[in-house]
């Protein structure tokens, strides 16, 4: 773990080694990852089962077995207790709720005479979900990405999911059942991302692939970006918590924990204007770690991409954090709505002391499917937007035309366009 001053003169570089943790790892990655697209791409259903029998430690010898049946799913429904379930289902409630009211609706608009002009507003086909197995078993991510799906109209959920030595948490199939998930395929990774892209014999080809994932899903999603439309690139998780020396040191180190657990590579920072308080979490983290079932992860996180940075003042620290844009954004200060106009780059902002991240990671109703590597510079959390298209609407009518074809005429010269010109000279009789 770095613990630094802000103003120490080589901040910059000793820090650069967290900001770029994403291209450290890229350039061997990206390799890897093209490798396996390409040969999706040729051998389709053979090469999935070539790669989950590899990465996933499994022993499937023909493509039925890469889908997990209805049975099953039910099987998996009635093995979860009877708590856990109502958990989950009161998490479905709450993120179908939130995601209601987003939605947006056709419009047209009759503001001028003789012209309405509008958007029309269709869900997407078919999706898949990718939901991330690997070092942990995610069914909060089906329902995050299925919800918004559901919500948004789209007509067949597709969800991919990694099963490591052919075993799957029943609680993530319970999640698929209650989320409205329509089939789902036991592949992970990016041969999972490439046979969604692609299509294969076995798996059908999306429109769309959303979802989280480690290094290689990232990668993946951005090399078939284009063929098939992606969300974001939602990689490694992170964490970035503000403080102005309010607040208890063991609540902000089991936050920065709560990210270092998911990945080694992912990457938890405070920031904060009281010396002694980043002194008092670091004693703390190095005491929580040792308690931690998953503390091989979360230590290398930390050790790794871990860092404490004392800065000047609030204004300072939320300068550094916009210049970041992480996944997760806490203000534990003890004003966070006189300190949220100052933030510009962020996924999530969790507000004050009693708004630990993961709260939003499970049920608050937000998506936790998050933008990651400064993405949040550009990138949004996912949405019910991401599960439909928009198309747009024009219709004039003869009165419309000639009110403005002269103009259309005029910009088409402008341009050397003279079919253009003349697709609305033809109508008007000009010329
Ligand atoms: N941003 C979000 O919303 C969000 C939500 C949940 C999890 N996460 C992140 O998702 C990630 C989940 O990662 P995970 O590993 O647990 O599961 P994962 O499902 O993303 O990855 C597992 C797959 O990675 C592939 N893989 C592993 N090693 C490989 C190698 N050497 N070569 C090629 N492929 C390889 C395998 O195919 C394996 O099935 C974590 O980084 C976590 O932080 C993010
Ligand atoms: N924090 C993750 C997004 O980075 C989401 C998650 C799922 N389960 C627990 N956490
Ligand atoms: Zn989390």
């Amino acid at each position: 773990m770095l613990f630094l001053d802000i103003t120490d003169t080589d901040f910059d570089r000793q820090f650069s080694a967290i900001l770029n943790r994403s291209e450290e790892t890229s350039a061997q990655v990206l390799e890897t990852v093209r490798g396996i697209i390409t040969d999706v791409r040729t051998r389709g259903d053979e090469a999935l089962i070539d790669y989950t029998n590899r990465f996933d430690r499994l022993n499937l010898t023909d493509a039925a077995g890469l889908e997990i049946g209805r049975q099953e799913v039910e099987a998996a429904v009635a093995a979860v207790p009877a708590e856990d379930l109502a958990a989950l289902k009161l998490a479905v409630e709450r993120v179908a709720r939130f995601h209601e009211k987003q939605k947006s609706q056709t419009w047209l608009s009759t503001e001028e005479p003789d012209i309405l002009l509008g958007q029309k507003v269709t869900p997407l086909d078919r999706v898949g979900i990718y939901v991330p197995g690997g070092k942990a078993s995610y069914p909060s991510s089906v329902i995050m990405n299925a919800v918004p799906a559901r919500v948004a109209g789209v007509r067949e959920i597709i969800m991919v999911c990694p099963t490591p030595g052919g075993e799957i948490n029943p609680a993530v199939l319970a999640a698929a059942h209650l989320s409205g998930v329509h089939r789902i395929f036991r592949v992970g990774g990016a041969q999972a991302v490439a046979a969604l892209a692609c299509g294969t014999a076995t798996i059908p080809r999306v429109d769309k692939v959303t979802g989280p994932g480690n290094i290689y899903v990232a990668t993946a999603k951005q090399l078939v970006f284009g063929q098939v439309g992606i969300d974001m690139i939602a990689g490694p998780s992170e964490i970035l918590v503000i403080n102005d020396g309010t607040g208890t040191p063991a609540h902000i180190a089991a936050d920065l924990l709560s990210q270092a657990e998911h990945d080694e590579l992912a990457s938890s920072i405070l920031i904060t204007t009281d010396r002694s308080f980043g002194e008092a979490v670091a004693a703390e983290v190095e005491y929580q770690l040792g308690q931690l079932s998953r503390e091989s992860i979360a230590r290398a996180s930390w050790e790794k991409f871990g860092a404490i940075i004392v800065a000047g003042s609030l204004e300072e620290a939320a300068a550094f954090s916009n210049r970041i844009a992480p996944e997760h954004l806490e203000l534990a200060v003890a004003d966070p709505f006189g300190l949220l106009p100052r933030i510009t780059n962020a996924g999530a902002i969790f507000m004050g002391h009693w708004t630990p991240e993961a709260a939003g990671d499970y049920l608050a109703g937000p998506n936790h499917t998050l933008p990651t590597g400064g993405t949040a510079r550009f990138f949004s959390p996912l949405s019910v937007d991401d599960f439909v298209k928009k198309s747009s609407i024009i219709s004039f009518s003869e009165q419309g035309l000639k009110r403005l074809g002269n103009d259309i005429v005029r910009i088409a010269g402008l341009e050397g366009l003279e079919a253009h010109g003349k697709s609305v000279g033809i109508r008007l009789g000009l010329g």
